[in-house]
């Protein structure tokens, strides 16, 4: 049985101050590590370290949203992924569509820092996912199979025990369209087969498949009871401890049906 997965993505938000207490209200939230779901906040870099002294010892691990491939050295603006370790970081998202879309991140870009991350020892959470063109001209299931191949490519059976997908539909993000329970389970189907004809059927049963775009309380636990979803990644919903935690709730009472 695969263990739940619910992380908030807090993007360009938050202030040292919001973010520290958003931080403190899941730290007491989730006291302690919760056998059924695992949670992982993701805040900016500035305040990763903050963040991670907040939950320390809580059930609330912190991840970064981005990282670079090379190792510490002349690469002005970039963060590496010894950094992200140095701080105590257990997770990294790479290939979040607003780094393919809006910062033109390649497969290859992010190939590069999948495997970089991996090496380091930090869990990815590759994120994947179609435009909205793109599913009207029923190009879903190849450009999920693009991103997957060429994000991927390299990788190890062995490095899966690290590595969670998030399915994250372009169209969903932040625009308060979600897919239908039925579409994410389509999509979660393809890439669950995908891992097993790619990699193994263990690989393809163990690997979680996170869901992302307007996730928010009132759709969480449809969301969440399609048989190929095993989490969330939140974006907006995250940033409110009383929208964000209704979600851990939904998983958590999931899991113990
Ligand atoms: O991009 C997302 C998470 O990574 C989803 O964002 P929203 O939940 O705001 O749609």
């Amino acid at each position: 049985m695969r263990r739940f997965l619910v992380a908030g993505n807090w993007k360009m938000n938050t202030t040292k101050e919001s973010g520290a207490q958003l931080a403190q209200a899941l730290a007491s939230e989730v006291p302690s590590e919760n056998p059924a779901v695992e949670v992982l906040v993701c805040p900016p870099f500035p305040y990763l370290t903050t963040i991670g002294e907040i939950v320390s010892g809580s059930g609330v691990g912190f991840g970064a949203q981005n990282c670079y491939h090379e190792a510490p050295g002349a690469f002005t603006g970039e963060t590496s992924t010894e950094m992200l370790t140095d701080v105590g970081c257990r997770s990294v998202i790479l290939g979040h569509s607003e780094r393919r879309h809006v910062l033109k991140e390649t497969d290859t870009d992010i190939n590069l820092k999948v495997k970089k991350a991996l090496e380091a020892g930090l869990q990815v959470v590759l994120c994947v996912g179609e435009l909205q063109s793109e599913r009207e001209s029923d190009q879903t299931e190849t450009v999920l199979n693009t991103q997957m191949t060429g994000g991927l490519s390299g990788v190890d059976a062995s490095a899966f025990g690290q590595i969670v997908i998030a399915y994250e539909p372009v169209w969903a993000i932040g625009t308060g369209l979600t897919a239908s329970p039925e579409q994410a389970e389509a999509a979660h189907l393809y890439l669950r087969n995908w891992l097993k004809d790619q990699y193994s059927a263990e690989i393809a049963d163990s690997t979680r498949i996170l869901y992302g775009g307007s996730v928010k309380p009132d759709n969480a636990k449809e969301l969440l009871s399609q048989e190929n979803v095993d989490g969330a990644l939140v974006g907006g919903a995250s940033l409110k401890a009383e929208l964000f935690i209704p979600i851990i709730q939904a998983a958590v009472e999931l899991s113990a049906e």
